[in-house]
């Protein structure tokens, strides 16, 4: 082990003042909760209704290598099909796009046939797409009493069967640039769902599991059961995930007549899609939880903070009604793109056998980002930067940790322009300063580097649906430091008061969302970096030894799909 080593001892630990977190400026929800009018596209001419296009399933492709089958279970195959607005690595803005992506996969692995259908943004990765191709020239899809001509495309991503949906119409929806951030979002997802449903049905498909997730492909069961299901597609069920409960999709009346759903009579019901705070709006997380036939979130302890204990955000109603269709399920990430022993955006790969080169990335993290190569630890941030992650606890863990002799390191981002200069003047604050770096932006490939060189990771949200940095953190023998909360709850063991045997012990966990609460937690990880060295590396094998892979999630998705699906 080359780190940490140190031949004198640390300065005495004072204790910085703890205090209530000051508040950062509070964001402009980047979604949807527009009630505007949105204007009314023209209506394209119906064409007679096209014959099928696409094969019943796509082509088969080489896969790219795969880790062992797991033991075939007794339920039969699937074909399964994902609508989702987020997939890694094309289209990617936060964990949705990654559990997309790794669910698929593990699915596949166990014989399953999963096709993922998303929108064709112009912003797409679309280096790693491969074999791109027309597959459906003239979808039409129903849309304000007309319909928007679509073209459908097929392609891989890494193995992965997608299908990407383009509209030809002066709303240019997937054309700008980003993938949210505009007035019109919920119009914008709307008709890409109801363009999903119609690919589907016009395309012949009969999946028996149709899986959505988030507010934005949440019409997708209203379409089917109120729809789709008289036209004759009977077959499939639904399963919708809540990766965030914040936002909601909460709209006016217009996307009923956009859809083609109309009748507000009917969906303005409590029962049904009516908002359960504005009797004036619509609400599309809703629609998804009262119309599938499962819904989840991403771990257990969210499951339950979101029913009964308020972190439903005015949900928690429509959760108790439908408790039995309702339950969480641990995120897992992809071992294939989150692996030290081969990831290709490290220098050095090493493994819990061999964690000593682990330390060399540490060296070329500080390398590329310039900061100074010392006795310190490393600690991390990487993230969306929103007030959800718990922005005043990451700006006070930034000092204290300097304070603390660490360095710090950030990566993250924000749609919202107040919150980003804030960030960007913290930045210029501590550019002179040698052990702190700020990064701004999205970058998949530094992240890689972080999540290698760090010795620490930082996740102190006020709320964790499931959380995936601590997931990722841990493959890579980086200590998660966590507020008690969500799936950062159900991961993380605090190394010195779990209930856990002490091997099974990953982390440190605080519970308090202040001041003091973060420093408990992470000056206990910064004492035991530097005063037991040899427990702190006991900690990073413990976390490494952790399954945090698709392959029980997998198994959960299944035995869901399998209790929901036509028998
Ligand atoms: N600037 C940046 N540069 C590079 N990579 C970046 C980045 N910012 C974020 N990432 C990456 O994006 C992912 C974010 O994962 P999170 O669990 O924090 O998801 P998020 O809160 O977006 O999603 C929601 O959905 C997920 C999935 O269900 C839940 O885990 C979570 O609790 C819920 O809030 C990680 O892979 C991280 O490395």
């Amino acid at each position: 082990m080359v780190e940490p080593k140190f031949a004198e001892t640390p300065e005495p630990l004072e204790q910085t003042p703890s205090k209530a977190p000051e508040p950062l400026p509070e964001p402009v929800m980047e979604n949807t909760e527009s009630l505007e009018a949105v204007p009314t596209p023209e209506p394209e001419s119906v064409p007679a209704e096209p014959e099928p296009q696409v094969m019943d399933r796509a082509p088969v492709q080489p896969e790219r290598d795969q880790p062992p089958q797991h033991p075939v279970s007794s339920i039969p195959s699937m074909f399964i099909v994902q609508i989702t607005p987020e997939l890694a690595p094309v289209a990617k803005v936060g964990g949705l796009a990654d559990v997309v992506f790794g669910i698929s996969n593990e699915l596949e692995i166990r014989g399953n046939h999963v096709e993922i259908i998303l929108p064709k943004y112009d912003c797409l990765r679309y280096d790693h797409i491969w074999g791109l191709c027309e597959t459906y020239k003239d979808l039409w899809v129903p849309w304000y009493g007309g319909a928007i001509h679509c073209t459908v495309y097929f392609g891989f991503v890494h193995g992965r069967k997608c299908f990407f949906i383009e509209p030809h119409s002066s709303d240019n929806f997937f054309s700008r640039g980003c993938i949210y951030g505009f007035n019109d979002d919920v119009l914008r997802f709307a008709f890409f769902t109801r363009a999903a449903m119609e690919f589907l049905w016009k395309s012949g498909k009969n999946p028996e599991i149709i899986h959505c997730h988030d507010w934005q492909t949440a019409l997708a069961p209203v379409f089917l059961f109120e729809i789709y299901k008289f036209l004759g597609m009977t077959h499939p069920r639904v399963c919708f995930t809540i990766h965030n409960f914040k936002h909601q999709g909460v709209t006016g009346a217009q996307v009923l007549q956009a859809t083609g759903l109309n009748r507000p009579e009917y969906y303005f019901h409590y029962d049904r899609l009516r908002d359960n705070f504005n009797p004036h709006a619509l609400n599309l997380m809703k629609a998804g939880v009262v119309y599938s036939n499962f819904v989840t979130t991403v771990s257990p302890r969210h499951a339950s903070e979101a029913k009964d204990q308020g972190q439903g955000f005015g949900l928690e109603p429509t959760l108790h009604i439908h408790h039995v269709k309702y339950g969480g399920v641990v995120n897992g990430i992809d071992y294939n793109m989150w692996n030290p022993e081969i990831d290709h955006h490290i220098p050095h790969r090493y493994g819990v056998d061999h964690i000593d080169e682990k330390y060399k990335n540490k060296k070329a993290l500080r390398g590329r980002l310039m900061i100074a190569d010392n006795e310190k630890p490393i600690v991390a941030f990487v993230g969306r930067l929103d007030p959800q992650k718990g922005l005043e606890l990451i700006r006070h863990a930034i000092f204290y940790t300097l304070y603390r002799r660490g360095q710090f390191v950030l990566l993250g981002s924000s749609p919202n322009g107040q919150i980003n200069s804030y960030f960007w003047s913290l930045k210029h604050q501590l550019n002179d300063n040698p052990d702190c770096h700020i990064e701004i932006g999205f970058n998949e490939e530094l992240s890689h580097l972080i999540y290698a060189g760090a010795d620490i990771m930082l996740v102190p949200s006020q709320f964790e649906p499931c959380g995936l940095t601590q997931l990722i953190a841990m493959r890579y023998g980086t200590i998660p430091v966590v507020r008690e909360v969500g799936g950062l709850a159900d991961t993380v063991f605090d190394k010195d008061y779990s209930y856990k045997p002490l091997h099974e012990r990953n982390g440190y966990v605080f519970k308090d969302y202040d001041y003091s609460g973060l420093e408990s937690a992470l000056g206990r990880a910064l004492s035991c970096y530097y005063d037991y060295p040899e427990h702190f590396r006991e900690l990073m094998k413990n976390a490494m030894r952790y399954d945090y892979s698709w392959k029980n999630p997998g198994q959960d998705y299944l035995n869901i799909y399998d209790l929901i699906r036509e028998k």
